[in-house]
């Protein structure tokens, strides 16, 4: 076993190495962060899909599944494996973690490794669903960030973009230079060109998820009542332009239609529903390369310290909707909202306030940047509390297998 001190070594918000025991920390904290509950039942308990669940919310998902509703079932993500020279990504081994925590719970979970976009996964997936999970699958929740898609039926790849659609925007940012110091930039970034906006609908539009769907309804293997929930988002008027207006928007409001036309093909056949479910601003990688979200996340967090909820926490309130714990609360457009506490008035108020303000020199007194920053470094397993990084740690950790 190759055993080396790690040091954070990055590049804006992408960080060459992620520390194994900074990210079991973290998802043994998140595990005790999230509440038990009475529901949970004693035996073997429903089957879930989770689609992209090593990192974000669909870590998340998969840490409140196993507690707030007792899932077993299959848990796919795209990771790297550890080479000599470099360890595996922070998803490899938060998912090394996942797997011990869901093996101490006593739940069958398998974990895959591999692109969900293609037919191979599809397959793979609905084998096991098949043979090891009693040909019925409950739940399937679709929580893929990705930059490209193959599309298996044509050999098209497609690479997703952040835009703003019909003019330029330009944002107020947040950087940090090698030091960790803080500034304020403007950045410009120019409209969607060309087939940008299909493109992106293509990658993080509701195309694979329908995939998923009819491919496992095709082998006949979704339970009655089966349901299934995409993630979403909307976010404040401040990032309207870059996210909600923009190509990822299009994409979203894509995914959120696809979600009705498969409600009602569920509904009709297994008596089952597709919904999407609105999430409030979390640190991920995927959110961190999203021009001005930084900047708009450490000042909503400057405003509402402890308040802003987790993923986890979030994902909590959506197993209970799911297996009935609490009721389904849907608005107007058949979401689910678990970003009402970000989207409240008096908090879009006082963070339009902090971003009109916001410069290097006024930044620190406005946004919580000591929070942000290491919420960043956490994403690859550095500046977790009780971690001892001056300590030699094993980078070669095995991907979980199932036992048989
Ligand atoms: N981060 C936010 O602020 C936020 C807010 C609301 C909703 N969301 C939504 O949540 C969803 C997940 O985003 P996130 O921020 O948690 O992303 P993330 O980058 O933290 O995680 C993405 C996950 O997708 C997996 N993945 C990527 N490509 C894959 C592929 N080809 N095959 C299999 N797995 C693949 C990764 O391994 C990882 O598990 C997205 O739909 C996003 O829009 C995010």
């Amino acid at each position: 076993m190759s055993e080396r001190v790690l040091i954070p070594r990055n590049r804006g918000f992408l960080f060459l190495d992620s520390h194994p025991a900074g990210c079991e920390r973290l998802v043994a904290d998140m595990w005790q962060a999230c509440p038990d509950s009475a529901d949970v039942p004693e035996g073997a308990g429903p089957v879930a899909l989770i689609i992209g669940s090593s990192a974000g919310y669909g870590l998340a998902a998969t840490v409140a599944g196993l507690k707030r509703a007792g899932i077993r079932g299959i848990m796919v993500s795209f990771e790297k494996a550890p080479t000599e020279r470099r360890t595996a990504t922070a998803g490899w081994y938060r998912t090394a973690a996942t797997a011990d925590i869901a093996r101490t719970a006593g739940r069958d979970l398998v974990f895959l490794n591999g692109d969900a976009f293609s037919d191979t996964m599809k397959n793979q997936v609905a084998d096991l669903i098949e043979q090891r999970f009693g040909g019925r699958l409950d739940y399937l929740i679709y929580s893929v960030a990705a930059p490209r898609r193959t599309d298996p039926a044509t050999g098209t790849t497609y690479a997703s973009v952040l835009k703003p659609i019909g003019r330029a925007n330009r944002t107020k940012t947040l950087v940090f230079d090698d030091q960790g110091v803080p500034e304020v930039r403007e950045v410009e970034t120019g409209p969607a060109e060309g087939d940008d906006v299909e493109q992106t609908v293509a990658v993080m539009g509701g195309a694979d998820w329908e995939r998923w769907i009819e491919h496992l309804a095709g082998r006949g293997l979704l339970a009655e009542g089966f349901a299934t929930v995409a993630l979403s988002y909307i976010g404040s008027p401040l990032t309207a332009a870059i996210y909600r207006q923009g190509t990822i928007g299009a994409a979203k409001a894509h995914l959120e239609a696809t979600a009705r036309t498969l409600s009602e093909r569920l509904d009709k056949t297994v008596g089952g529903r597709a919904v999407t479910s609105v999430n409030g601003a979390a640190v991920t990688q995927s959110s961190t390369a999203i021009p001005g979200i930084a900047l708009y996340t450490g000042l909503l967090r400057g405003v509402l310290g402890e308040d802003l909820v987790p993923p986890v926490h979030q994902l909590a309130a959506l197993w209970d909707q799911l297996t009935g714990a609490a009721p389904l609360a849907l608005d107007d457009e058949g979401r689910i909202r678990l970003d009402t506490w970000e989207l409240a008035e008096d908090v879009q108020t006082a963070v339009t306030e902090r971003w009109a303000a916001a410069t290097t020199d006024t930044i620190a007194g406005l946004a919580d940047l000591d929070w942000f920053h290491a919420e960043v470094q956490r994403l690859y397993g550095f500046s977790v509390p009780g971690v001892d990084y001056t300590a030699a740690v094993a980078t070669d950790i095995p991907w979980p297998v199932p036992t048989s």
